[in-house]
């Protein structure tokens, strides 16, 4: 956790941006306002970690306020709080009760879009959404009036999933976290959503991402993949370039706060009347926004099975409901409110009598210092929600609850529900027998179990407070910020595709070391088996060309077996390294094998059936079997599957053929492979370098070198083998290579050791074509000057054709016949 600096007054600047400021605002006359806490979790979560740092608040008052002189008496006001007020006339119905609380809420909380009237709500969506966008906007105006260079931002929740984007479009050195205060949902709910794309990449320009629970930033990852075809690795997401960090931070209360107002007199005093009240009674409690997240109807009618099944507690027992007013104007909200009414109504009607009501229904929030003493007096907290983000009030609960030692029953479906899971009840609100049984054990739970749940509850209501997760949010947000900086940084550029070219034609000895699989091979489709790699057909004659130029040698290095290679390579004069390097030759001479003596190769056939196994089982992958390495690919699989199948093989090999096997398992993005231990592409590539000095009986140095391949991270050593050659003057290794004549490039791959990439396969096809116009020409000009050049192959792409006549041209027009000045 980070140290700040308080006594010195370096606590670090932090705009908290959120829908809601902390603090609503109502009118009390002309110019004057009375300001109130506002409602709900995230600024209960959020008071908790003012004290760490120079905090101002954004964000909407909880008026419309239309004259400048009043909006300039309400700044004013809000300022003394350290709060700036986003002022979102005009929008805030279809921004907040439109697409916030229409819209992305009920996605977020897996219900789905609204499906009455289709037409309207599709010209609604597009109205609302534009809102939204207008709303985000507002809000970074105001933040831009009130950035100061080096202010942290964090946003919060839903409602602000544009701003990440446009504070980074608005200047990229602020740090921006954001934080989802709600659920996210499944990638297939989340898929619904119209503009379910704009919205990731939007959130996805933050530096950081915090979620409550692992399961949300689960479903976030995977969301991101299936949408936006982006990998979501331990580190986060890698987009566009950049990795956004994604983590998980549940947040806490404040609890000493609730323990120290249960000690004060005026709340004891409430505690006792609240006692005298209910006398003879057990209390069951529920507090909750009047949300239909919340599963109020399906409390209400778990608690109606319980009586109709315990007749026994029928007067012994009161459910007291707190059901704070929310989201007025969303008709939703005003549906479900008749909807509970209704209930409460039959409830009591068919329990009550004239002198005590099984339920006590408020329709209104209460003061803290009330808050605090019911939740102290109750003796069960009945959560029911169907989908929470957090749900707070279960900690404040047990918070309040030292003397008491209640019982929590919570809903598996709120994010408290992985952290009080211990102590609480854990139980499925729709499932109201469930419910009802668990109200039971509650109230008939001896004190003893009473205690020891309480206590585990109680442990860790205390040491994960809002105040550890601001820190932990903000500890993270600093430290990835320089990380990521620094990644961007290491973030090869694009290779120079002239400068090859350029530096090709001007050298004497050159040497091209390239991969198969990704690289030169064919793009495999579903149908693809083991031995169906093949070489682009595009490549046949370009690769010939390359190889029959005495200047160039080309080495083409795989972890494919033998007979692959001879397959596809028997034609060229050609260098291979099969299976990683352990068996190597020269096209025209034997395979030479490097493989340590006595290696042991029983394990191969137990993978070979492990791997067999899951192909059957996994549509669309395949695996590629050499005789000393096996890989288990699925690229072309729904990679959520693929890789909980990934994870279910390994767990297979790990306990039965490798279980004792000397062999590496390496795990690619999207394969796992199995090899004996002994070689890499490094290594292979320095016994090669050895081989062709001594065979060729080489007298001009090497003085171009390009590397590019689709490579796994462990085989990247292949790029830096050559930086350490690479020095001013002639090296006595037979290389005379420096950084403008050494060209590595890993294909699209946003993190490499090589010094550059490139986008595609494609783009090392297309650079080979070039090169081997400039092979062709320095070696035979046998062009007349009047002919237009044909590219050999028939399949070489347009693009390439194009520049390699336009070369032709050109070298036709300047009578060029050794360089091609670009
Ligand atoms: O501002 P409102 O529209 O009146 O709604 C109140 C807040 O509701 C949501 O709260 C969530 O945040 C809590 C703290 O992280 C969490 O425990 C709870 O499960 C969530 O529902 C909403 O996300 C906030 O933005 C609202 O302010
Ligand atoms: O009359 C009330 C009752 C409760 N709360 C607070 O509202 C928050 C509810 O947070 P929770 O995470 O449970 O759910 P949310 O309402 O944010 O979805 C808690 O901090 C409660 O103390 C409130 O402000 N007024």
């Amino acid at each position: 956790m980070m140290d700040y600096d308080d006594a010195r007054g370096e606590r670090p600047r932090l705009l908290v941006v959120a829908n809601r400021l902390p603090v609503s605002a109502k009118r009390t006359g002309e110019n004057s306002w009375s300001l109130e806490m506002s409602p709900g979790g995230l600024v209960s979560g959020l008071l908790g970690i003012t004290s760490q740092f120079d905090t101002k608040w954004v964000g909407w008052p909880g008026v419309d306020v239309h004259d400048e002189i009043e909006k300039n008496a309400l700044t004013e006001s809000l300022a003394e709080m350290k709060c700036i007020p986003v002022f979102l006339n005009g929008v805030f119905d279809q921004y907040y009760n439109g697409y916030c609380n229409g819209i992305l809420w009920p996605i977020l909380h897996h219900m789905g879009l609204p499906q009455e009237d289709q037409h309207d709500t599709n010209q609604t969506f597009e109205t609302q959404y534009d809102a939204y966008k207008k709303a985000n906007r507002m809000f970074l105006d105001v933040i831009i009036d009130n950035y100061e260079e080096g202010d942290i931002v964090w946003c919060h929740d839903y409602h602000l999933m544009f701003l990440p984007q446009y504070l980074k479009e608005y200047n990229n050195k602020i740090k921006v976290g954001w934080f989802l205060h709600s659920p996210f949902p499944s990638s297939e709910v989340y898929k619904t959503l119209p503009s379910r794309s704009e919205l990731l990449s939007a959130i996805l320009a933050a530096d950081l991402l915090g979620f409550h629970t692992y399961d949300f930033a689960r479903h976030f990852l995977s969301t991101c993949t299936r949408i936006l075809g982006v990998e979501g690795t331990h580190e986060g997401v890698v987009y566009q370039g950049r990795v956004t960090r994604v983590a998980v931070f549940p947040i806490g209360i404040d609890p000493d706060r609730f323990i120290r107002t249960c000690k004060l007199p005026e709340v004891t005093q409430q505690m006792n009347e609240l006692q005298e009240k209910f006398a003879g009674k057990k209390v069951i409690l529920g507090v909750d926004r009047l949300d239909m997240i919340k599963g109020i109807p399906q409390k209400y009618l778990a608690f109606e099975k319980f009586l109709e099944e315990n007749p026994y507690w029928r007067d012994k027992v009161v459910l007291v409901q707190i059901a704070v007013p929310t989201r007025n104007d969303v008709p939703e909200y005003r549906k479900l409110k008749s909807q509970v009414h209704g209930l409460v109504g039959r409830i009591n009607g068919r329990f009550g009598s004239v002198s005590s009501l099984p339920i006590h229904h408020l329709d209104c929030s209460v003061d803290f210092n009330y808050l605090c003493a019911i939740y102290a007096i109750a003796d069960v907290m009945l959560v029911t929600s169907l989908r929470d983000g957090m749900n707070l009030v279960s900690y404040e609960f047990v918070a309040c609850q030292e003397a008491k030692k209640g019982v929590l029953v919570l809903s598996e479906f709120a994010g408290a529900g992985q952290s009080l899971g211990v102590g609480a009840l854990i139980v499925n609100p729709w499932d109201v027998t469930e419910v009802s049984s668990a109200i039971k054990e509650a109230l008939n739970m001896p004190a003893e179990e009473r205690e020891t749940r309480h206590r585990s509850n109680f442990q860790y209501v205390c040491t994960h407070s809002a105040e550890k997760w601001g820190l932990d949010f903000m500890s993270e947000l600093n430290g990835i910020i320089p990380e990521s900086e620094m990644q961007m940084r290491k973030i090869p550029l694009q290779l120079p595709e002239q400068d090859v070219i350029q530096q090709y034609s001007q050298s004497n000895n050159r040497l091209i070391i390239l991969g198969f699989f990704g690289t030169l091979a064919e793009p495999m489709n579903s149908g693809t088996k083991e031995m169906d790699l093949k070489l682009n057909p595009e490549l046949k004659g370009t690769l010939k060309a390359l190889c029959n130029d005495p200047k160039t040698t080309v080495v083409v290095l795989s972890r494919s077996g033998k007979n692959i290679l001879n397959k596809n390579f028997g034609e060229s004069n050609i260098w291979l390294a099969a299976e990683n390097g352990m068996f190597e030759k020269q096209t025209t001479g034997e395979w030479v094998t490097n493989m340590p003596q006595n290696v042991n190769l029983d394990w191969v056939d137990g993978v070979k059936n492990v791997f067999k196994y899951f192909t059957d089982r996994t549509p669309r992958s395949y695996f590629e079997a050499s005789e000393t390495s096996l890989v288990w690919n699925y690229e072309y699989a729904d990679v959520e599957f693929g890789r909980a199948q990934a994870r279910d093989l390994l767990q297979y090999l790990w306990a039965g053929p490798i279980s004792n096997a000397s062999v590496d398992v390496v795990r690619g993005n999207h394969s796992v492979e199995v090899h004996a231990i002994g070689e890499t592409k490094g290594a292979a590539i320095g016994r090669i370098l050895g081989e062709i000095v001594h065979r060729k009986s080489m007298t001009t140095p090497i003085d171009f070198v390009f590397c590019s391949g689709y490579f796994l991270e462990k085989d990247e050593d292949i790029y830096t083998f050559f930086e350490s050659k690479i020095l001013s003057s002639k090296s006595p290794n037979g290389l005379d290579l420096k950084k403008e004549n050494y060209f590595s490039a890993a294909i699209g791959q946003a993190r490499t050791k090589a010094r550059y990439v490139i986008d595609s396969a494609h783009g090392v096809v297309d650079l080979l074509h070039k090169l081997a116009v400039v092979a062709d020409t320095t070696m035979t000009d046998s062009f007349s000057d009047s002919e237009i050049y044909e590219p050999r192959d028939a399949n070489a792409n347009e693009n390439s054709k194009r520049w390699i006549n336009s070369v032709r041209r050109r070298k036709v027009e300047i009578g060029d016949t050794g360089q091609i000045g670009m």
